[in-house]
């Protein structure tokens, strides 16, 4: 993907996330807002002009999966609506690599606001120099919302662009999940099960919803969907991954 246009943002956006992920929730005004199990999220509570744009940063352990299985079913296009509750349609508009694809995304409307539409582009990217020296593998899904030709922006009422769907208002996003997968040695020096591995997941998520909405709904979205999401998906990667073989 080195080639492509968005290759420099690519890089510079996948690196600023992986650093913003790996920033503690301890130091800054992060308030817990739900916890279940091993899964804590938190959220900071900001508005840009008079949106809503709270950041989240969830943290999770899920057992029996690696970190590349977590990454591998997030970034797919084949799973996602397995998983995903919240989307409408979604399409893969441009498949630039193997690790890196651009998404159409329909989101349900949200009574009352009007429906939203998100428009990323996605990279999955193995973190080689970790700074953690006993760290395994940490692998990282980066979404950034970007332009692409085949999608523009609902008509913005100066003029009606040709194939403007006219119908959402378009989400502004940057996401990230990263994942580092811990394993603990059988002592008997036994093959590695997946009884041997651990998970570390940090999802980190900024939405702005690029048109207005009551912050109360917004933030009664978020509240409500964002654990959801969280749990629904690691236990379909738990599931997807149980019966077969190891992929680190
Ligand atoms: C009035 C509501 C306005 C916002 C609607 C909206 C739009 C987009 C998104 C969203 C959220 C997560 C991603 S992702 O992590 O990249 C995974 C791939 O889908 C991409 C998009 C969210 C939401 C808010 C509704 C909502 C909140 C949490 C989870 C799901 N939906």
């Amino acid at each position: 993907a080195q080639s492509h246009v968005l290759w420099p943002e690519i890089d510079r956006i996948t690196a600023e996330q992986l650093h913003y992920a790996r920033q503690g929730v301890g130091e800054g005004v992060w308030e817990l807002f739900a916890e279940d199990g091993e899964m804590r999220m938190y959220k900071r509570e900001e508005e840009v002009n008079g949106l809503v744009v709270d950041p989240l940063k969830a943290v999770h352990t899920v057992k029996g999966v690696t970190g590349f299985e977590m990454c591998h079913y997030f970034f797919s296009p084949d799973y996602r609506l397995d998983w995903e509750t919240t989307i409408e349609q979604m399409k893969v508009l441009e498949k630039v690599s193997d690790d890196t694809m651009i998404f159409l995304q329909i989101h349900k409307r949200v009574w009352p606001a009007s429906q939203r539409d998100a428009l990323f582009w996605s990279h999955l990217r193995q973190v080689p120099d970790s700074r953690d020296p006993d760290a395994q593998n940490i692998w990282i899904v980066c979404n950034h919302s970007t332009e692409h030709h085949s999608a523009p922006e609902k008509s913005n009422g100066k003029y009606i662009r040709e194939k403007s769907n006219g119908k959402y208002i378009r989400v502004f996003l940057t996401v990230a999940l990263v994942c580092q997968t811990m394993i603990e040695p059988p002592k008997n020096g036994a093959q590695i099960t997946r009884d041997d591995l651990t998970c570390k997941i940090t999802y980190c998520s900024v939405v702005n919803p690029g048109g207005w909405a009551p912050a109360s709904v917004l933030r009664a979205v978020y509240k409500r969907e964002y654990p959801k999401f969280l749990k629904k998906f690691t236990h379909y990667v738990y599931d997807q991954c149980k019966n077969k073989p190891i992929r680190f």
